[in-house]
């Protein structure tokens, strides 16, 4: 395919690189005598019959209490590192519990799935269930009085788990293990709201229910998985596997630079040309199309369908997703009409139903190719793919490898092609492509001591269990005392009057029945709008404020 491109569509020189990374072998291990006949043959069940070496490493170190964080390749087996340690433990102790948090909901869904089929071949009675906000009130109610293993995600653990915890007093009791999967997603000020949320469980957890539990964690590769995992849930020691004993495939990795004759000069046109890339917007006009890197795109994304190859186009924004698409679906409309319906496009803002449907479509092969944002790039398990095309540098290097990760899953041969905007970082990569190859690749950053993220949660969990200096520093840090004296002075905390400061135990006395409800974790835009096709009544999707008014 390499060479079928270089004389085709390649043939102005646009490519500017070939890498090539070699296949790795795998390292298996007999599945450990640690595990229960119970887990061997739930493990046969789905076809695994050895372990990858990672896997043993990380299961029996969970076993015997530590805390774990796996930091191996995107598709090594990650799931079972913490399926198998917490069923076992679980079937061990009938009232054991477990807490599972995913960053969105379809990962909870697609690890439901993956967990019943685990299950079934394990026949111990363990309730499992995913509680999200789309769990209706009466799933809710039996899962808080049945589930052992509660699937959620850090922004009901925030709203709807700790402020109402005496309802989860089971769960929290018995509570054995918690496992965060994709924990590089929490970084920035979501990773600094979710490291405060943990913080809360943690402290309730040993507070009020005198449970103290593991932890699981499974990220890509990072700079410091171990560090950032510690900060997270401001563990003290933490176990780190990082030695990958799962099979790789080759892998060809393609820069792509497409050939701009109408390149603009000057700084003007510099700063034009930035702006155009940034906002993903394709400059030049309807005639001009075939020259862009959105349309070089395309080009690839039609030819890979063309030859039965099943491709995700990562683009950088839903806008792009959707040019990517129309242009494409052109491009087939005039070579292979038949295949115009076996693309389309995933984002976030699409209904949920919507996005299951293409992911079932994608994993049962309806579907051949997707022009996507990122919201691809988190595990959900979409079958093999061939080939991941990029449009743009998504703005990390380990966020370009997730991404390129998704295609070569079970041993078979991929090729990730980056093609290049005009924009400096697009250009830099494509001069020196050893930065994306042989530099480091970035850390995972959170700072759970952000002042103002910190008192936002001190309400909080003054309202789930009131607050102490004494025992409490160790959960928020040496800034707890700054940040109570604050809310004391906005009227959120009071006291009892008579202890000495160390020894003062702290109340809500805020107006807010349920604080947690207006914090946001994941974005500073409180306000969303939904946008409806009045003519066909149908929700097509949820957009923030900020992007409504000029996007739609
Ligand atoms: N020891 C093994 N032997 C053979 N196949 C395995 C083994 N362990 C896992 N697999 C298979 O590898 C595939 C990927 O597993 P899984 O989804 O757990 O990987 P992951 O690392 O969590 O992926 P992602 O990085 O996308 O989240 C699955 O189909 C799984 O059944």
């Amino acid at each position: 395919m390499v060479e079928h491109l270089r004389k085709s569509i390649g043939s102005d020189g646009q490519m500017v690189h070939v890498e090539k990374i070699g296949a790795r072998k795998g390292s298996y291990v007999e599945i450990p005598n640690e595990l229960s006949d119970k887990s061997k043959s739930a493990l046969k069940s789905i076809g695994i019959n050895k372990l990858y070496s990672h896997q043993a490493e990380s299961i029996l170190a969970s076993l015997s209490g530590k805390n774990v964080v796996v930091a191996t390749m995107t598709s090594s087996g990650k799931s079972v590192c913490y399926n198998l340690p917490v069923l076992e433990a679980l079937s061990h102790n009938l009232s054991s519990c477990a807490l599972y948090l995913f960053p969105t909901k379809a990962l909870a869904q697609d690890q439901l799935r993956a967990l019943l089929t685990l299950t079934n071949g394990f026949d111990c009675g363990i309730n499992i269930g995913v509680y999200d906000g789309d769990t209706s009130q009466k799933e809710r109610t039996w899962l808080r009085e049945n589930a052992r293993l509660l699937i959620t995600n850090p922004d009901m653990l925030h709203m709807a788990i700790l402020p109402l915890h005496r309802q989860f007093s089971r769960i929290l009791s018995n509570l054995s293990f918690v496992v965060i999967d994709e924990a590089h997603a929490y970084k920035g000020a979501f990773g600094c709201h979710t490291a405060l949320i943990l913080r809360r469980l943690r402290r309730l957890c040993s507070h009020v229910y005198g449970s103290d539990p593991s932890f699981v964690f499974c990220t890509a590769t990072s700079s410091n998985p171990r560090e950032h995992c510690m900060e997270l849930a401001n563990l003290s020691t933490l176990e780190l596997i990082e030695k990958d004993g799962s099979p790789s495939s080759e892998k060809f990795f393609v820069l792509w630079n497409p050939v701009l004759p109408l390149r603009t000069v000057g700084l003007f046109a510099n700063i034009v040309e930035l702006d155009k890339s940034e906002f993903g917007i394709d400059g030049r006009n309807a005639s001009d199309k075939s020259l862009s890197p959105i349309s070089e795109v395309s080009h690839l994304f039609a030819e890979m369908v063309q030859h039965g190859l099943r491709c995700i186009a990562f683009c950088k924004s839903r806008k792009l997703c959707e040019l990517v698409l129309c242009y494409t679906r052109e491009i087939l409309e005039e070579v292979a009409p038949h295949l115009v319906n076996s693309i389309c496009a995933y984002r976030a803002g699409y209904v949920s139903e919507d996005r299951r449907r293409i992911e079932s479509e994608f994993f049962g092969g309806k579907l051949c190719g997707i022009a996507a944002t990122n919201a691809l790039e988190l595990g959900i398990d979409v079958g093999h793919i061939d080939v991941t095309l990029h449009l743009g540098f998504p703005g990390s290097i380990a966020s370009l490898w997730q991404q390129a990760g998704r295609s070569g899953r079970r041993e078979r041969s991929s090729l990730a092609v980056y093609v290049a905007f005009e924009g400096p970082l697009d250009q830099y990569f494509m001069k020196f492509p050893q930065k994306l190859f042989c530099g480091p690749i970035e850390c995972c950053h959170i700072d759970a001591q952000n002042q103002q993220v910190l008192e936002q949660h001190l309400v909080c969990a003054a309202l789930e269990h009131p607050l102490s200096l004494l025992y409490d520093e160790k959960y928020f840090g040496s800034g707890l005392s700054k940040a109570i004296n604050a809310l004391k002075n906005r009227g959120y905390l009071t006291s009892n009057p008579s202890n000495d400061t160390l020894s003062k135990i702290w109340s809500y006395m805020g107006h807010e029945k349920r604080p947690s409800r207006s914090i946001s974790i994941r974005a500073i835009e409180a306000e969303r709008y939904i946008v409806i096709d009045k003519q066909l009544n149908e929700t097509l999707e949820e957009i923030e404020e900020s992007r409504a008014f000029f996007q739609v």
